[in-house]
């Protein structure tokens, strides 16, 4: 088995991290990558093989596109007389399965969009399977994606968008919830190391309550909400600034921008 990545930045160190903690030997996974810096890293981090974009592409069982979607066509068009008969997976927004399939030449495709936490083994990705693919295909990428978190597989190719809004952008929007309270509590006078301890612990310990809890969010909150209490008041500021809506219009600033990526991108340079 080999599965090639073709960029070894954030998104793809993040995947082949979860991958490599969970039974892809470092032997299996390749990743092209013209930063000499980060290809050292990834050798050392995670025992896999690399090689920098002008030497010639190893054979493998699935080549993985985890570059920016504005070098999507000049790398897969360079690239493309060297596939052989490897599935084609892409992990970048918006840059649909057509596009894909005509600047690689491969009609198999998989477009997936995953998310950071994949390197703790804890990321959920969206993924879409062009036509052409084969249940062995799907296998593939479900094996490779399964051991980064979880999958949701949409029918339908415009949903990916959706999911990149969601859980494909959605750790930054943790991130800066985290980074706010943790705000919040250097304005309460709490020094950096336990404003840090307050607003993680409070996070992860919410999150946890949630996933276990028959409750649903909004009755866990309302648990918290005491009549006439403390956490009444931060809501009702909450409410008032519309920060409910802004978070969906922000997601929805977000699918909007996959689509135009896809838009922009998609259309072959006259
Ligand atoms: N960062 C994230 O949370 C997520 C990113 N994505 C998608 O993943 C893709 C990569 O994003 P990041 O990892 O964040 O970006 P990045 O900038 O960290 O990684 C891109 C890598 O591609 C390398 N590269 C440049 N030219 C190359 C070439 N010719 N051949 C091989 N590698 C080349 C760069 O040196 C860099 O290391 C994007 O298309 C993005 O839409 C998808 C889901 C989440
Ligand atoms: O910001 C981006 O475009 C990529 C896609 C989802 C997360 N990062």
């Amino acid at each position: 088995m080999r599965i090639t990545f073709i960029g070894g930045g954030n998104m793809a160190t993040a995947m082949i991290g979860g991958m490599v903690a969970r039974g892809f030997a470092g032997s299996e996974v390749h990743v092209v990558e013209p930063d000499a810096a980060k290809r050292a890293e990834l050798q050392t981090g995670f025992g896999v093989t690399t090689s920098a974009p002008d030497e010639a592409l190893p054979a493998s069982d699935a080549v993985v596109f985890a570059i920016k979607p504005q070098q999507f066509r000049t790398v897969a068009e360079a690239l493309a007389p060297q596939l052989g008969n490897a599935l084609v997976v892409s992990i970048a927004a918006g840059i649909r399965s057509d596009a894909i399939a005509r600047w690689s030449g491969a009609e198999r495709v998989i477009r997936v969009m995953p998310n950071t936490p994949a390197l703790v083994q804890a990321g959920i990705s969206g993924a879409y399977a062009a036509p052409a693919t084969t249940d062995a295909d799907r296998a593939l990428a479900t094996r490779i994606l399964e051991s980064t978190g979880e999958i949701v597989w949409v029918e339908a190719e415009s949903d990916l968008d959706g999911v990149t809004a969601i859980s494909g952008s959605g750790p930054a929007y943790v991130f800066y919830f985290i980074e706010s309270l943790q705000a919040a509590a250097r304005a309460q006078g709490f020094d950096t190391d336990t404003a840090r301890r307050l607003a993680y612990q409070t996070f992860a310990g919410a999150v946890k309550l949630a996933q276990q809890s028959d409750d649903d969010a909004a009755t866990l909150r309302q648990k918290v909400t005491s009549k006439g209490g403390t956490t009444e008041r931060a809501i009702n500021a909450l409410e008032n600034s519309q920060v409910r809506s802004t978070i969906i219009a922000a997601a929805a600033a977000a699918a909007a921008r996959s689509k135009e990526l896809g838009d922009e991108l998609g259309r072959d340079a006259e």
